[in-house]
C-alpha cells in the first residue's frame, strides 16, 4: 500500500480551518469540497487515458481522453458524501457507486448497511472517498468489497489518517494483488481511547450533516 500525504500550504491552511471547533457546518462542507478537489488532483495522477484524435482550428492532432471503462467513484456514506462534488468536479464523467458503512462506537467494528455498486468491476480504477481513516476497519472492508468484484486499482482519498489505521490497513491488505494508494491531507499523531483521530477534527459526519451550531 502506498500512502501519499499532499504537502501544500493551501491544503494545510484549509485543513487548519476545517479542524477548528469554531468552524460551522456550512463552512465545513465548503472546505471539505475544496480540499477534496486539491487532493483529487494528486489522486488522479495515474488515471488511465487513451489516445484521442481531434482537430484544432489550426491542425489535426492527437491528445488523450479518459480510457474505458470509466473510473468508478465510491463515497462511503455518510461522511464520504460530503466529498463527492469535489471529486466529480475533476472527473465529471466517472460512474458513481455507493457504500453505506457505519462504525460501532463501542466495538469500533465497521458494518455495511447499504450497497449500490456495479456487479462487475473487472478492469476498473476505483476512487474511494472517506474523510477519516481511523482504525482502518471501514476502509479495509470497502476495499474488499471492490476487489471481490474485480476492481484492479484502488485509490482512497481521506482528509485525515491515523498511523494505527494505516498500519492496520496495510496488514489487512496483505496478500491482495491489487495496488492500493491512500491520498491524504495529513497523517495525525494517534488515535485516542475512543478510536478518534488526535488532533483530528472530531466526527466528520456530524460536522458535515449534524445539527448546525
Ligand atoms: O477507520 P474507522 O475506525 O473504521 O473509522 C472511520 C469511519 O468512521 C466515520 O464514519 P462513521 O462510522 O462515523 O459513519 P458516518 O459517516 O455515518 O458518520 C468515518 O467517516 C469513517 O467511515
Ligand atoms: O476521528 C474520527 C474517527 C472516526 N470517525 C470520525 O468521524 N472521526
Ligand atoms: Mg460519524
Amino acid at each position: 500500500m502506498r500512502l501519499h500525504v499532499v504537502d501544500h500550504p493551501l491544503v494545510s491552511h484549509k485543513l487548519t480551518v476545517l479542524r477548528d471547533t469554531g468552524t460551522d457546518s456550512p463552512t465545513f462542507r465548503r472546505l471539505t469540497d475544496e480540499l477534496v478537489t486539491l487532493l483529487a488532483y494528486e489522486a488522479t495522477r495515474e488515471v488511465r487515458v487513451e489516445p484521442h484524435k481531434i482537430s484544432t482550428p489550426v491542425a489535426p492532432t492527437t491528445g488523450v481522453h479518459l480510457a474505458s471503462p470509466k473510473p468508478l467513484v465510491v463515497p462511503i456514506l455518510r461522511a464520504g458524501l460530503g466529498m463527492l462534488d469535489g471529486m466529480m468536479r475533476l472527473l465529471p464523467t466517472a460512474e458513481v457507486g455507493f457504500l453505506g458503512m457505519v462504525r460501532n462506537e463501542e466495538t469500533l467494528e465497521a458494518s455495511t448497511y447499504a450497497e449500490r455498486l456495479p456487479e462487475d468491476l473487472s478492469g476498473r480504477q476505483c476512487y474511494v472517498l472517506d474523510p477519516m481513516l481511523a482504525t482502518g476497519g471501514t476502509l479495509a472492508a470497502a476495499i474488499r468489497f471492490l476487489t471481490d468484484r474485480g476492481a484492479d486499482d484502488i485509490t482512497a482519498i481521506c482528509l485525515l489518517v491515523a498511523p494505527e489505521g494505516v498500519a492496520n490497513l496495510e496488514a489487512g491488505l496483505q496478500g491482495l494483488e491489487v495496488p492500493v494508494t491512500v491520498v491524504t491531507a495529513a497523517q495525525d499523531e494517534r488515535l485516542n481511547e475512543h478510536g478518534y483521530i488526535v488532533p483530528g477534527l472530531g466526527d466528520a459526519g456530524d460536522r458535515l450533516y449534524g445539527l448546525a451550531h
